[in-house]
């Protein structure tokens, strides 16, 4: 047979997490390492570095080039971070299995001072995540912050260099590296609600090529498919706003139900809308979306308006 072939961004991470997805659908289908071909495909998130996501288009940024190349053909599937996954998936393609999901929280990683709490006044923050800036500006409005680009591995590097007093990562990604002990302080779900869909991997197919369709689904873990139609259905009903800090969470609970909570924010902190509400894992995605409908509403027209207003020409 032809090796199946992987398409997946290039950094640590990501290289990490298409050998996730090799070791499973190896273990799943008796296959081994010849069977596979990793791609490695560069995109336009790994290129940019020196502006925030919000400004440089947001989702799709790490995963354009890669459904580029699933279209075409020039792989079988491609692996991402759910978390950079735009909820519009391009025709003809499909997120046909979601992998048990990693840890959900967010680290701090402190330099100057191990806690968000014993952080110095005024201290620096780098970050490039809209939704942490303005978690922690709500916690702590005394501090700066400055964008942080970069793979993992690039913002500890200019953490460690002095660049910032903290960052703020994802457990996943660093469980996934293998550099869990890099985090100073584990913030908790309630403390600091995580992005939707962090910590869980998916694999996208194109949606006619039922031969891949059926060896991918089975690796696919119903329990975290089942949450990130709860928190993808959300992110859908906001509309993906890429200037909008969104959080979501959503676990399964006994007896068929799904707990959901979902957050927006301002930019600033200064604002926030939150809601927590319980149903049927068959409802995920509706959960998902009238909790956002119920959140805008809340919120009322002039919590966007303030600040998400278009840019000026010039
Ligand atoms: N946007 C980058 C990105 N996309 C997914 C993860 C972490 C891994 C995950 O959430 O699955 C990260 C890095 C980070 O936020 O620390």
């Amino acid at each position: 047979m032809t090796a199946l072939r992987i398409g997946t961004r290039g950094s640590q991470l990501a290289l990490a997490q298409a050998s996730e997805v090799r070791a499973r659908l190896m273990a799943a289908h008796g296959m081994d390492e010849a069977d596979f071909e990793i791609t490695v495909i560069s995109t336009a998130g790994d290129r940019i570095l020196d502006r925030p996501l919000s400004e440089v288009g947001g989702k799709g940024l790490f995963t354009k080039e890669i459904e580029e190349a699933l279209a075409s053909g020039r792989i079988d599937i491609a692996v991402h971070s759910s978390k950079d996954m735009a909820t519009a998936i391009p025709e003809g393609l499909v997120l046909a299995a979601f992998l048990p999901r990693e840890d959900v929280r967010d680290a701090f990683i402190g330099r100057t001072a191990e806690t968000i709490a014993t952080l110095p006044e005024g201290a620096l923050v780098g970050s490039a995540s809209l939704r942490r800036q303005a978690i922690l500006k709500r916690m702590r409005p005394d501090l700066r912050f400055v964008i942080l680009r970069g793979n993992v591995q690039t913002r500890l590097r200019k953490l460690a260099a002095g660049e910032v007093d903290a960052t703020l990562l994802a457990i996943a990604g660093l469980n996934r590296m293998g550099m869990a002990e890099a985090a100073t302080e584990i913030l908790s779900t309630e403390d600091f609600m995580p992005a939707p869909g962090q910590g869980a991997i998916c694999i996208e197919a194109r949606g006619d090529d039922e031969a891949t369709l059926a060896m991918v689904r089975a690796i696919d873990d119903l329990e975290t498919t089942t949450a990130l139609l709860a928190e993808r259905g959300f992110l859908a009903e906001l509309d993906g706003s890429c200037r909008t800090p969104i959080a979501a969470h959503a676990t399964l609970g006994a007896n068929g139900t799904l707990n959901f909570a979902g957050m927006i924010l301002t930019p600033d902190g200064t604002a926030m809308h939150e809601t927590r509400r319980t149903g049927l894992v068959g409802d995920a995605a509706s959960i998902g979306r009238l909790a956002a409908q119920f959140l805008v509403e809340e919120a009322g027209p002039h919590f966007f308006a303030s600040w998400n207003a278009p840019a000026e020409p010039g």
